[in-house]
């Protein structure tokens, strides 16, 4: 998907709203656990009950590979019903890749060609190499990690290197990168006051927010520092939407949710 198609699927819903499949079998509805897949049934729920309100899906893959070759199937099985039925949702495989660049253009070619997603998280740890051969996919998008929602983000992120905190560097040296028009980058909700230094190095660029909803952070601060005339935010909430309800009208209320963070969205975009 083009950045241009995914601008106007946020103007055409006035949703910028991801939501994160982190499907978990402890925590989806006892009675989907008799079906023959229950992590696609819990999926197919929630996506037919919130695709009005939101223009990304971002399967967290950890919550897949957990359950071995049954994990891969679903995800299989998601990505086949999102492409089918919804081809105009942009979607996020939410994996942290990365490494030497002759194992990265493996990893690229597992989720953009094999999984057919539009766009994978990676680290930016092992540097330029690691990141180019994702950049190579025409109209696929690789989502650095910056300044990640959790905690551990001020061991290394924050730091000084040079003039400047590690995470600065990573945006501005990424911006060198052959194709680096296909970057976004991850910044967390939770950090929504480093938005502003963030837009002074990536004032156009896409940010994947998570954080909102069950890590605390908030939509309007991250509006406040962070959204451009495009927009160039696609917030994330997981949790706190796939799990409003562990009774059999988790659906409905996954739905609740996520019309009330659409609506929010919506006060928003009417600022712009
Ligand atoms: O900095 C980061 C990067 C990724 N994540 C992922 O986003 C979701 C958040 O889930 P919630 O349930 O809405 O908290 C999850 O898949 C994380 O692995 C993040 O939280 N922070």
């Amino acid at each position: 998907m083009t950045t241009k198609d995914l601008v106007g699927q946020i103007f055409e819903k006035k949703s910028f709203l991801c939501v994160g499949l982190d499907t978990d079998l402890a925590k989806i509805p006892k009675h989907l656990l008799g079906d023959k897949d229950p992590i696609f049934s819990f999926n197919k729920a929630i996506i037919d009950a919130t695709h009005q309100f939101c223009v990304a899906y971002k399967p967290n893959i950890a919550f897949y590979e957990a359950y071995g070759l049954q994990g891969w199937k679903s995800l299989e099985r998601t990505m086949e019903y999102l492409n089918e039925k919804h081809p105009e949702m942009f979607t996020i495989a939410d994996a942290k890749r990365g490494d030497i660049g002759n194992t990265s253009t493996r990893y690229a070619k597992a989720f953009f060609e094999a999984l057919n997603f539009d766009s994978i998280t990676i680290a930016p740890y092992m540097g330029r190499d690691s990141v180019e051969p994702f950049l190579e996919f025409k109209d696929k998008h690789t989502i650095l990690l910056a300044l990640t929602s959790n905690q551990g983000a001020f061991d290394f992120q924050t730091k000084n290197v040079g003039n400047h905190e590690l995470y600065k560097e990573v945006l501005e040296r990424s911006k060198t990168y052959k194709n680096a028009e296909n970057l976004m980058y991850v910044v967390g909700a939770t950090k929504a006051s480093y938005l502003e230094g963030v837009r002074q190095i990536v004032p156009e660029s896409f940010l994947l927010v998570p954080g909102v909803g069950a890590q605390g952070g908030n939509l309007q601060e991250v509006c406040k520092y962070g959204i451009t005339k495009n927009v160039g935010l696609l917030v994330n909430s997981s949790r706190g939407i796939l799990y409003a309800s562990q009774g059999e009208d988790f659906a409905k209320e996954a739905a609740n949710k996520a019309r009330n963070i659409q609506q929010e969205m919506e006060v928003e975009l009417g600022k712009l």
